[in-house]
């Protein structure tokens, strides 16, 4: 059964906190993309969302209308030179000044990092980063520097620090996070937050397309709840951190979903010694009085 199916919008938030709010969510035809989109545009805002392909874009634009919502679609693959000019450019003419820029378009393939071709690496790269820092800048530039105001979100990966077949995809990912961290101390001047969410594996119709059952499982056996995430509980957070309840920071933080257990991926926590009964209590050693480790 696909997995990527919508969900009641909103968040739990009230239906006015995103009013006269101008939202831009990238790949928001699809997974997390669409939920964000559709949370956004039930507490108010008017939301322009961009991808490749134009008919998961209708859907989702149809959805919101039905809401009683706005949304403009543009159809662009924002790696192409010149195209985040016109995503913005739409967004400008249709609602005026972007409030809310969330960058979720990403995508990748799991290879071993010695089958990624330079070529494999760039198309990831191209996505994830180049064209994360291409839309961001112009939004900033056209719309959020001149108001002094908006919110910017990011999406990386967790486990943050590598994850096996996806040399390439975490990478790019980390680049991103640095990229939130540091537009962070910089547009803070501007009044702009930049926030990087790190989801754990969210069950969606991306992850059914382009990942086998076994991967699936898998991921699905690392998450310690022991259920992949759901689309809803990444887009309820960036929506309540795109709020005005949202708590502010000279630092972004990040914001992880569905946390992965950190060692070897797949591979459930080991049991601590102290709850097992069977095992013998382990003793600290005796403290010596100089530890270089220890400050
Ligand atoms: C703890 C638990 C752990 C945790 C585990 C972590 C869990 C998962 C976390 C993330 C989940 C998700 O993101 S979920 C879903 C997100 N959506 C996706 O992943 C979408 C998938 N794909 C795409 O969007 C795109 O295909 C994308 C990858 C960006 C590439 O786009 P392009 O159209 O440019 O691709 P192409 O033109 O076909 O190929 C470009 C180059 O890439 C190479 N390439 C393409 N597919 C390849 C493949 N399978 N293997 C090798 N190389 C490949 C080609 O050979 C080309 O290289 P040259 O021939 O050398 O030029
Ligand atoms: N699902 C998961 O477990 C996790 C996902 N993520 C990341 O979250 C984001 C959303 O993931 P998810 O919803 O699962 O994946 P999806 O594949 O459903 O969504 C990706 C969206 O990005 C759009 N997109 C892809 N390439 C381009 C492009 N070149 N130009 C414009 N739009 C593009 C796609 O639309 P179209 O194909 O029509 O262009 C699609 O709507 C991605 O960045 C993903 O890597 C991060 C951690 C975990």
């Amino acid at each position: 059964m696909r997995t990527d199916q919508p969900a009641p919008p909103g968040g739990g938030l009230r239906p006015d906190v995103h009013t006269g709010k101008v939202a831009l969510v990238t790949g928001g035809g699809t997974g997390i993309g669409r939920a964000t989109a559709l949370d956004l545009a039930a507490g108010g805002a008017r939301v322009v969302i961009c991808g490749r392909r134009p008919e998961p874009l209708a859907e989702v634009a149809d959805q919101i209308e039905a809401l009683g919502g706005s949304c403009v679609t543009v159809s662009a693959d924002i790696r192409e030179e010149g195209s985040v000019t016109t995503v913005v450019g739409h967004a400008l003419e249709a609602f005026g000044p972007v409030d809310v820029l969330v960058n979720n378009a990403g995508g990748q393939f799991t290879a071993p990092a010695e089958e990624i071709s330079p070529g494999g690496r760039r198309a990831v790269h191209r996505l994830a980063v180049d064209a994360t820092w291409a839309m961001t800048r112009e939004v900033a530039r056209r719309a959020m520097i001149p108001q002094r105001s908006g919110a910017v979100f990011f999406i990386a990966f967790s486990p943050r620090r590598g994850i096996p077949g996806f040399a390439h995809a975490a990478s790019a990912r980390a680049a991103v996070e640095n990229l939130a961290a540091g537009l962070s101390l910089e547009w803070s001047r501007y009044g702009i937050r930049t926030v990087c969410v790190a989801p754990g594996t969210i069950a969606t119709g991306g992850l059914d397309d382009h990942y086998t059952a076994e991967d699936r499982e898998r991921w699905e056996r690392s998450v310690p709840l022991g259920r992949l995430g759901r689309p809803e509980d990444v887009s309820g957070l960036i929506s309540f951190l795109a709020s005005p309840r949202a708590p502010t920071s000279p630092a972004p933080p990040l914001w992880s979903t569905a946390e992965r257990t950190p060692g070897v991926p797949g591979t459930p926590c080991p049991t601590s010694p102290r709850r097992n009964p069977t095992s013998p209590r382990r003793t600290r050693p005796p403290r010596t009085t100089h530890d270089p480790l220890r400050h």
